[in-house]
């Protein structure tokens, strides 16, 4: 197959971990996927286009079959909620999703839930049987609660240091999140020999990584 296998994957965290992932699966995959300010990186050694996106837009490239595949968070595809199938857990730039506000919290009258993640919060307080407002912001939510925009927010929680230096604190989780590799349907059907191909190494990788991990608890505890 001469064409090369289109994934659209968000520059940052995420990417850091996809070169490192995909050379542990074999692929020399160049540095520059995390350093380009190129949009398009074309890697034909391993048959591969990268096509560098925003995360919450990776869905929207996959659905419409300008990439074949994405790499995205849980959370965006909770969010934008699109037409693509999820292909495999990559198990990284793991984190969850919570509910945060201020220590002195109190319920309100009209309760105001500040976040990135509109659909995702709308749908989990609907289901929790409360009536909130929901604001949307896009970036630094935390920022909410202490300027008196929301009450309460719904934002990523990894370490804990960003709620801690800002004062505030986790109430409830609401989901734990992990990134995902996303296929386009009709690239699915089409491209499946390939795709097959590199679900089948990354899941080795993803085999490795969980021995090893066992493996460093048995010696710790042993
Ligand atoms: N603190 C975190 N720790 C681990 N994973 C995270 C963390 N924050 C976000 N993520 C995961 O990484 C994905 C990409 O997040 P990243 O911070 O790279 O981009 P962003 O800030 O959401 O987007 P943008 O570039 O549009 O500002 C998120 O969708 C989520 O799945
Ligand atoms: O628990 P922690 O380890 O502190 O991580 C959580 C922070 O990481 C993410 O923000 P990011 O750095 O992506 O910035 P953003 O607000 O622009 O999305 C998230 O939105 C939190 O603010």
């Amino acid at each position: 197959m001469d064409e090369l296998l289109k994934i659209a994957v968000p520059k940052g965290r995420i990417s850091k971990h996809i070169s490192r992932m995909f050379a542990e699966a074999g692929f020399a995959i160049p540095e520059e996927l995390e350093e380009t300010r190129k949009f398009i990186l074309d890697v034909p050694e391993a048959g591969f286009r990268f096509i560098i996106a925003k995360p919450a837009d990776v869905p929207v490239y996959v659905e419409y079959g300008a990439a074949d595949l994405g790499v995205a968070g849980k959370d965006v595809l909770l969010e934008a909620n699109r037409d693509v199938y999820e292909l495999l857990d990559l198990d990284i730039a793991r984190c969850r999703m919570s509910v945060i506000a201020l220590p002195d919290w109190r319920p309100t009258l009209h309760p105001r839930v500040a976040t990135k993640f509109p659909n995702v919060a709308s749908k989990y307080f609907r289901e929790q049987g409360q009536q909130v407002e929901i604001i949307q912001l896009n970036g630094n939510i935390e920022l909410a609660p202490l300027i008196g925009l929301a009450d309460r927010i719904v934002d990523l929680v990894e370490t804990g240091g960003t709620i801690r230096e800002n004062g505030l604190v986790e109430m409830e989780k609401i989901i734990d999140i992990t990134s995902r590799l996303i296929a386009n349907r009709g690239s699915y059907r089409m491209k499946n020999e390939p795709i097959q191909r590199l679900c089948d190494r990354l899941q080795q990788v993803l085999n490795a990584r969980a021995e090893a991990k066992r493996a460093a608890a048995g010696g710790a505890n042993g």
